[in-house]
């Protein structure tokens, strides 16, 4: 990345610190995201990841350091970002439908109640989800929450999303699948992404580019450029080569 990408990211992190009580976690982080680019994080278990996400989509504020996006300093939760979370934030109470139009506020996106319904239907059917507008979570598989899950996130038209383990609930089977229908969204909807994961085939398989976090307190240690065309294969020499220099940058 250049350093004028650097200087005007979508996202510009500087110098992050963070300690819980006598517990040092991040130890001077700092790293930007292009417009459009998607970063992947991975890190030793325990190093820091989801304190460090939470600091960067606006959750907990750090010690020390800044987060900017678009240039202008966070002091809160973003509203042009939107949080995935491996714990799910479906409303048990609502149909699918509703679930995708609870996000749609009159004060941002406006429209009627049937254009909100429309607009909810349309990105229920873009993620599989056609035939079940209806239907209430627990008539779900944990697959097809997901899928909501992620709808939700793109009915809002988020400019930044933020993944903390999304798919690391569900099975293998399933998280390959989300992760290819996530890339398909991508490719149609481009938007600023930034992954935390613990699964660095997960992070090769989407990710433009990863940083690799060292034990806590973390900073980062190294990273990555994924220049590989998409779909991508795993058991590719180029993606098996990138695992094993992120493995040994992990000490596995
Ligand atoms: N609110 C908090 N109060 C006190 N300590 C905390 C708090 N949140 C996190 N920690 C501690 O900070 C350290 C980092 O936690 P964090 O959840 O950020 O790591 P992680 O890399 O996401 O972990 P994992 O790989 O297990 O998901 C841990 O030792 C944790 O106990």
């Amino acid at each position: 990345m250049s350093d004028k990408k650097n200087q005007d990211g979508k996202i510009v992190v500087k110098d992050l610190r963070k300690s819980f009580a006598a517990l040092p976690v991040i130890d001077g982080v700092g790293f930007s995201v292009a417009e459009g680019e998607f970063v992947a994080i991975v890190g030793p278990s325990g190093c820091g990841k989801s304190t460090l996400m939470n600091i960067i989509a606006g959750f907990e504020r750090p010690d020390a350091g800044q987060v900017l996006v678009d240039g202008r300093e966070l002091t809160g939760p973003s509203p042009k970002g939107i949080v995935i979370s491996q714990h799910g934030s479906v409303f048990p109470w609502l149909t699918v439908q509703q679930n995708l139009m609870f996000g749609l506020t009159d004060a941002v996106h406006g429209g009627t109640a049937e254009e909100k319904a429309a607009l909810a239907d349309h990105y229920a059917a873009m993620v599989g989800l056609k035939g079940f507008e209806s239907a209430y979570p627990h008539e779900l598989s944990g697959g097809m929450l997901k899928r909501v899950e992620i709808a939700r996130a793109f009915v809002v038209k988020p400019e930044i999303l933020y993944m903390d383990e999304p798919f690391s609930a569900l099975d293998a089977l399933m998280n390959l699948r989300m992760r290819n229908e996530l890339l398909r969204i991508l490719a149609e909807e481009r938007h600023t992404v930034l992954l935390i994961t613990h699964d660095v085939e997960e992070a090769i398989y989407m990710a433009d580019r990863i940083l690799v976090l060292s034990a806590r307190p973390t900073a980062i240690q190294s990273s990555f450029e994924v220049d590989l065309p998409h779909p991508r294969r795993l058991s590719s020499p180029e993606a098996q080569a990138l695992r094993e220099a992120i493995l040994k940058e992990l000490g596995l």
